[in-house]
């Protein structure tokens, strides 16, 4: 791979100097040439500074990383997450139908089937008031999780507002009791179902949340147990903790936390918009999986956005990617891809046991517009560093008689990253300031403060509209985008051990906060903290 990478580097110096625009004066094509469409998207990457021969370089990084043969192996059940001996077979959710797929010596397929229609019987029986509370027909449904068994159905049920026909879902994730209290505070215990999501089952935030949401039902109803669900690999401590077996929802370890949405984790998603939609989002996902299998590396979405992506984070050297959905339904995107992106590939350790030589993946971030053009747009459009944007657009909204509304919204999702590539030179903005009458000194002060510098890259994916299908097609693209940067820096985005440490820390601190132990081998700046926490904030005689 080293010269494969030093090929793609003398190569970015080389071009270093040429603005974008001047590869669309140079090719005529080049917005078509540079686009790739793919299971109802359209991926627009002409607006970035890669060119002909500098995808050519990038191909032959993902061709010498062996992308398609890694790719082979996660679908067929191969133990790809090589540092958790596991398969990865997230994709196997969304195709429950499929052809035998056979994982130590057992077709997973059987298993998928039967667990979906479980989660479609229960979501059916759940929505038409044959599953009730002790106070009549489920009119809420609770989710508790963190993490992966979260950000997607919390993103999911909100993006999808407009196909709701179900029960209201709400989310708790956080261990402040503020999160719990507030969203049970608005419910009432009677007619609602608190759904426990945990992979492990026994995640502190989830299991503390869960047991303080059984406490405030059974306060009001005589059996809670009755009005609970688990998503759970692991049944027996879901038993334990008191949810019948028949209420429990399980998924096998070859399902990653952050790839689980696919699954019985989401059951809220399910109960909102009903099983055959939930069908449909897997069905997206399926068709951008089908793309993902077949296409030549070169036309395929996840591969391309992948090397964009690769080209921006390693090769430029640009740390961190806005992520900014001209879709107010995907606010919850962001922080989504935050979970799927940096716990995947914000890893310093390749798959060989060494350090990697560049850096890892990207930071990730970003809100919906228009709401970001009057925050942060600024820094990206004027800042000292480059942050290459990816933008998300629907061509139609859902609200037919606001059409006006999404024009403008569409309208401003172009301009920006119009603007972006074209900045503003010091003529034009001078050529502004004295068509407003200014002259002189003054003009020539003011002058520079309105130049943008433009050669600011980004992406569009534009989909027709966002339904059930689009959704799932988009997170199965950006699952697959994450996975080939992985395999490129020779990553493995399948494991997340840097969230351990500070889990092991925290336990050992809950006893002195309770005052139950003293010190221990905490450093003096954590002691403190804590005896100043335990006065109530006050400082420590
Ligand atoms: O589903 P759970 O087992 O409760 O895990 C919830 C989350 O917590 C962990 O700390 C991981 O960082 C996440 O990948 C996971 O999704």
């Amino acid at each position: 791979m080293a010269p494969l990478w030093r090929a793609l580097e003398q190569y970015r110096d080389r071009v270093a100097a040429r603005p974008i625009a001047a590869l669309f004066d140079a090719d005529p094509a080049r917005a078509e040439a540079f686009s790739v469409s793919a299971a109802g998207l359209m991926l627009d990457y002409s607006k970035t500074g890669v060119c002909a021969q500098g995808m050519a370089h990038l191909l032959a990084l993902a061709d010498g990383a062996g992308v398609e043969a890694r790719r082979d192996a996660m679908f067929r059940g191969a133990a790809i997450n090589e540092t958790e001996g596991r398969a990865v077979l997230h994709t196997a959710l969304r195709d429950p139908d499929g052809p035998p797929l056979v994982v130590d010596g057992v077709d997973v397929r059987p298993g998928i089937a039967g667990t979906l229609a479980r989660m479609e019987a229960m979501a059916a029986d759940v929505r038409a008031g044959r599953v009730r509370g002790a106070g009549g027909a489920i009119t809420d449904v609770v989710n508790i999780g963190i993490g992966g068994s979260d950000l997607g159905p919390a993103m999911a049920v909100q993006a999808l507002a407009p196909y709701h026909d179900g029960p209201r879902c709400h989310f708790v994730s956080n261990v402040d009791g503020a999160h719990v209290h507030d969203v049970l505070a608005g419910l009432d215990p009677a007619r609602t179902l608190v759904i426990v999501a945990s992979k492990t089952f026994t995640t502190l935030e989830t299991m503390t949340n869960a047991a303080t949401a059984r406490d405030w039902m059974a306060r009001a109803v005589a059996d809670p147990g009755a009005q609970f669900v688990a998503l759970s690999s692991a049944g027996d401590r879901a038993a334990a903790f008191g949810i019948p077996p028949d209420r429990v929802f399980g998924f096998e370890d070859w399902v990653g936390g952050r790839y689980s949405v696919w699954g019985p984790i989401g059951l809220s998603l399910m109960l909102a918009i009903g099983p055959e939609r939930f069908r449909d989002f897997l069905a997206g996902a399926a068709a951008m999986d089908a793309h993902f299998r077949s296409a030549p590396l070169a036309s395929s979405m996840p591969v391309l956005l992948a090397l964009v992506g690769v080209w921006h984070a390693q090769v430029c050297g640009h740390a961190t990617r806005a992520v900014i959905p001209y879709d107010q339904r995907l606010a919850r995107l962001p922080a989504y891809l935050q979970q799927l992106e940096m716990e995947s590939n914000g890893k310093r350790v390749g798959m060989d046991g060494r350090d990697l030589d560049r850096p890892s993946g990207p930071i990730v971030w970003g809100e919906p517009g228009t709401n970001g053009q009057h925050a942060f747009m600024q820094l990206i459009h004027q800042g000292t560093r480059v942050v290459p944007v990816e933008f998300l657009l629907a061509a139609r909204g859902h609200e037919a008689d606001l059409a006006h509304h999404h024009r403008l919204l569409v309208a401003n999702c172009l301009a920006q990253a119009e603007a972006l590539m074209r900045g503003r030179t010091l003529e034009a903005a001078r050529a502004g300031l004295s068509a407003a009458a200014l002259g002189g000194a003054e003009l020539e002060r003011q002058a520079r403060h309105r130049v943008f510098p433009g050669n600011r890259p980004s992406t569009v994916l534009l989909y027709s509209r966002l339904t059930p299908r689009m959704l799932g097609a988009v997170l199965a693209l950006y699952e697959h985008r994450v996975f080939v940067e992985g395999v490129i820096l020779g990553i493995n985005p399948f494991d997340q051990w840097g969230v351990e440490l500070g889990k092991e820390l925290a336990v050992s601190l809950t006893p002195l906060l309770e005052g139950t132990a003293e010190g221990g081998a905490h450093d003096a700046s954590t002691l403190r903290l804590v005896a100043m926490v335990r006065a109530d904030g006050v400082a420590p005689g």
